[in-house]
């Protein structure tokens, strides 16, 4: 559904004025829709509908406690790879037996914590975490259900730096060695080893990198029935890209099409852990034209936004959508939409087609996954306020931070 549409000349939120928002709780800030969260974490758990499916949102895409109470209440799973990403899932109200924990270097004290607060599963990503588990397993008397992230070498053809399910990227485990390892499972007595799983990329428009994995991994789950160990669960991961500017991604329907034929039969749950399909388009972030310049090369929008606030751009040469809240007529110019932050890479667009004056309110879109949770303080700068609209309410979710928050902790040296 599209939460953002233009009524009588101004950008809306459901029906809220964008224009209403700002000058209640100033720029920059992000405001999501509620109701675009919930139909598309709904459209996954309807296209899985045919087979036993958990879909487990990835936390780390947008981890607003108000977000994932949300989910929580629509019957959502987490996907977390941290022990601050547990404890926000257990304050807002999540299951912790729907919690899967994905990462690379789970500590000690992750691991036991996750243990004692009884999470699903821990996708586990190679053989040293695997005997860190057991011990920790053991010396707390306790079981662990374990899933081998497999990294199933497939080319996701996405952004280099979001592909993970390359050999020689650092996640999982190459599909030969896990397959030996679930043949060792009697060596790890305290683990019980219900599930296999892999994640191959992020912001992934294509079917084909999903089906090949899919296969490859299904693969290995009948060669180990063969020998006796049936799997409770296969997790497919997340990756469903979504549109920012003309890309196609497919549906979550289309994409559970195409998978289901393959699914449909055996004795597996199927998990699944998207998190930008379900809140990039479900965002957008506002900021504030402060001067325009022009220099004999370029035009600049100075905006109020900056890198620290959506990092996407500077970090990938990410594109999204900028629009005018109120847009005015006239010829338009390009502009290079930059930011106060004292870096070259300080943008949020380049460019741009548009007819502006400073004081204008612009709309930065599919802000809604990896924007405000990417954002630091760098150059001292407070992160914005998250506001939910449902309806005609809004809510302010999170305040924004002030200076004297960041400066909270920090000491001066005695002598
Ligand atoms: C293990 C794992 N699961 C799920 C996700 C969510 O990915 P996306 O936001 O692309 O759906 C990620 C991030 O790429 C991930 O690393
Ligand atoms: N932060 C990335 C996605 C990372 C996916 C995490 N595994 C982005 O904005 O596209």
């Amino acid at each position: 559904m599209e939460a953002f549409n233009y009524r009588g000349g101004t950008l809306y939120a459901e029906d809220v004025a964008l224009s209403d928002i700002a000058a209640e709780h100033g720029t920059p800030a992000y405001v999501y829709s509620r109701a675009a969260i919930e139909q598309a974490w709904r459209d996954f758990d309807h296209a899985f509908a045919d087979l036993p499916h958990q879909v487990c949102y990835a936390v780390k895409a947008n981890s607003s406690l108000a977000v994932l109470n949300l989910l929580a209440r629509l019957g959502s799973g987490f996907d977390i790879v941290s022990g601050g990403e547990l404890e926000r899932v257990l304050r807002a109200g999540g299951d912790p037996s729907r919690i899967v924990f994905s990462g690379v270097a789970k500590t000690r004290r992750e691991i036991a914590d996750a243990i004692n607060k009884g999470i699903g599963c821990f996708n586990v990503e190679s053989l040293p975490e695997l005997e860190r588990i057991q011990y920790i397993a053991s010396r707390l008397d306790a079981r662990a259900p374990v899933s081998l992230r497999v990294n199933p070498d497939v080319d996701a053809d996405t952004h280099p730096y979001i592909s993970t399910g390359l050999k020689e990227n650092k996640f999982g485990i190459p599909l030969d060695e896990a397959e030996a390892l679930y043949r060792r499972r009697a060596d790890f007595p305290a683990l019980d080893f219900v599930g296999v799983d892999y994640h191959i990329g992020s912001q992934l428009t294509r079917l084909d990198p999903f089906i090949d994995a899919l296969d490859r991994v299904l693969a290995m789950v009948d060669r180990l029935a063969e020998d006796g160990l049936r799997l409770r669960h296969l997790d497919i991961g997340g990756g469903l890209g979504v549109r920012y500017r003309d890309e196609t991604p497919p549906a979550p329907d289309a994409y559970a099409a195409a998978l289901l034929p393959r699914l449909r039969g055996r004795e597996l749950d199927i998990y699944m852990e998207p998190g930008r399909a379900i809140v990039a388009n479900a965002g957008v972030m506002l900021t504030r034209v402060e001067y325009l310049k022009a220099t004999p090369e370029k035009h600049f929008a100075l905006v109020d936004g900056a890198m620290n606030d959506l990092l996407r751009p500077a970090l990938y040469g990410a594109w999204q959508a900028i629009d005018p809240v109120t847009p005015r007529d006239g010829a338009p110019t390009n502009w290079d939409v930059v930011g106060p932050v004292c870096e070259t890479a300080d943008f949020l667009g380049k460019d741009r087609s548009l007819t502006l004056e400073p004081g204008d309110l612009l709309a930065v879109r599919s802000a809604g996954a990896y924007g405000f949770v990417m954002a630091s303080n760098y150059n001292t700068r407070p992160r914005p306020p998250e506001l939910m609209v449902d309806g005609d309410q809004v809510h302010l979710i999170r305040r924004r931070e002030t200076v004297d928050d960041l400066l909270t902790g920090e000491r001066l040296l005695e002598d």
